[in-house]
């Protein structure tokens, strides 16, 4: 890979003379469609009806895939699924870029991290205070690893630490429901050899991660709320004296890993045994910046008023990484983040040329946030106009249609009022869908984005504009854990078992437009494409030609 953020410098464009400047580019990320070798009856893009996507996937020359997961995307390795982040940054960058999962991954095999300022910083509450780890309790890799976690509670145990207390949230979403419990085990385990070793290491609160401190881009800051009152005040509806036994109990109540009640463990006299107080060391383990900037603000704002913190204990707080770029947040972090400059919101800021991005809360900060590298300002508030429609907090199999319809009608406004050079959708369906495990619902999503999708390039062809539709990662396209063998979905007790995660499947780009000459096809010299290949696609759309510190385009 090799390749970090770009040099910052010249950021000049050059007209490519090929394609037209100054007309509309529509750029559509359908959140999580994936173009899946195997088409049964769980591939849900498969089983949707998609004539738009269809006739798309038939134009000749028009229609390539490019991976999205693993090393294609700045991931450690093959068997990583693509998620929203570094897709995103990816698709946002033009740049490969070694992504949080494998920089900590390197600061625990060379040891770096226990050495660097954020471990210094943290280290003096070591001998008579508290050490609280909060993380995604996963192997899912798209927010946090176990083994990462593992690391540092025994780097933390190793470095005189005499007190941990975990505060885990249950997944289910990038790991199968209903493996929390063995998490939990497995966690416990690595527990009570640190307590056999003379620290005393506890779990002290968790629950499910859409139900606890895991919200992003603001969208229910009571799901942050019950994080804060569960980890830092000991306070939740539900107790026990047991981690494992809590997860057992807490799914007879909701069988469903990623809403789990909270829960807080407390001792012999009914008291938690992991609030947090004044001195103590707090750690946020999970490297994916949406999910933690909120939690991530209720421990460091001072002044904070999304909801009543009743108290605020003064705390060192780190996060595994530095979350937000321009609001340096969280101040102290244990590994330096990824770099990610040059990307094509700046490029464009630079040039004078406007950008329209808009999508629903649940993903409005994956074409703003993640899209600029992490950025949750603005390059040039002039020339970027970000809309953001309130997703509904609903679970979303019930509600499979989400805002698209109100993402379309901005969209097509966006692109009729000829005031930008760059429009930019996400649609949510497919992957919020998708996580729910639902193949009807998810089927159903995928049907009406088509439908949307339609809409959106019907518009283009009236105005003469241009358009480039990709997607992130795969999800929809596969509902059901597979046998690796026969890829047979996998049973148990005969019950088909759903998949939540995303997949590995390849992503589709396809481009057209009546102000794309008819010369304009993609390059199958291109070796091994992936999402950062895009960019400069985008760029040549734009009627420019792609800066060389972008991977190449696919045009
Ligand atoms: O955070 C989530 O919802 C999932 O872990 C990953 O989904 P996303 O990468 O599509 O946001
Ligand atoms: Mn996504
Ligand atoms: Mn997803």
């Amino acid at each position: 890979m090799g390749k970090g953020g770009a040099e910052p410098g010249d950021f000049a464009l050059t007209e490519s003379g090929v394609v037209p400047t100054k007309k509309p580019v529509l750029v559509c990320v359908l959140d999580g469609w994936g173009v899946n070798p195997i088409t049964d009856e769980w591939n849900a893009v498969h089983c949707a009806e998609t004539p738009t996507y269809d006739a798309l996937t038939k134009v000749e020359g028009r229609f390539t895939t490019v991976a999205a997961h693993g090393p294609a995307v700045g991931l450690p390795t093959w068997d990583d699924m693509g998620n929203s982040e570094v897709g995103h940054n990816a698709l946002g960058s033009g740049q490969l870029i070694a992504q949080g999962a494998r920089l900590v991954d390197g600061a625990l095999a060379d040891k770096s991290i226990f050495t660097e300022e954020g471990w210094n910083y943290i280290k003096p509450a070591f001998a008579s205070n508290t050490v609280h780890l909060i993380a995604l309790l996963s192997s899912g890799g798209v927010h946090s690893r176990f083994d990462q976690i593992e690391g540092i509670m025994r780097g933390a145990a190793k470095d005189g630490a005499k007190k941990i207390r975990m505060h885990v949230l249950l997944d289910g979403r990038d790991v199968p429901d209903g493996s929390s419990i063995q998490y939990m085990t497995d966690l416990e385990k690595v527990l009570s050899e640190l307590r056999a070793a003379g620290c005393d290491a506890q779990v002290a609160s968790g629950g499910g991660r859409m139900h606890m401190t895991m919200d992003r881009y603001e969208a229910d800051w009571a799901m942050v709320k019950r994080g804060w009152d569960a980890h830092a005040l000991g306070e939740a509806p539900h107790k026990f004296k047991d981690p494992v036994e809590a997860v057992k109990s807490l799914r007879e109540i909701k069988p469903n890993d990623q809403y789990l009640e909270a829960f807080v463990i407390v001792d012999d006299s009914g008291s938690p045994v992991g609030a947090i107080n004044d001195g103590d060391a707090v750690a946020l383990l999970n490297f994916r910046a949406d999910r933690m900037v909120e939690i991530s603000k209720a421990f460091e704002y001072e002044d904070f008023k999304e909801f009543d913190r009743k108290r605020w204990p003064k705390t060192l707080f780190v996060g595994i990484m530095q979350y937000d770029g321009d609001l340096k947040l969280p101040a102290k972090y244990l590994v330096p983040p990824p770099s990610i400059v040059k990307t094509i919101g700046e490029y464009m800021a630079k040039n004078g040329l406007k950008t329209f991005a808009c999508s629903e809360t649940q993903k409005f900060g994956h074409v703003t946030f993640f899209w600029n590298g992490n950025r949750s300002g603005y390059f040039d508030e002039a020339l970027e106009t970000y809309l953001e429609i309130p997703s509904d907090n609903v679970p979303f199999n019930e509600a499979p249609l989400m805002k698209a319809a109100e993402i379309t009608a901005a969209g097509v406004e966006a692109l009729k009022s000829a005031k930008y050079d760059q429009v930019r959708v996400n649609f949510a369906n497919p992957d919020m869908v998708g996580h729910t495990g639902n193949m009807e619902a998810t089927t159903e999503a995928c049907t009406f984005v088509d439908q949307c999708l339609k809409k959106l390039l019907d518009t283009v062809e009236e105005l003469g504009g241009v358009f480039l539709v990709t997607a992130d990662h795969g999800n929809a396209d596969d509902m059901v854990q597979r046998n690796k063998k026969d890829k047979k979905p996998v049973t148990i007790d005969g019950v088909i078992q759903a998949l939540t995660s995303h997949t590995l499947a390849p992503v589709p780009v396809m481009i057209g437009g009546p102000g794309l000459p008819a010369s304009v096809k993609f390059n199958t010299a291109v070796e091994k494409p992936g999402l950062s290949n895009v960019t400069g696609t985008i760029m040549n759309l734009m009627g420019y030609n792609s800066p060389s510190c972008w991977e190449p385009s696919l045009i």
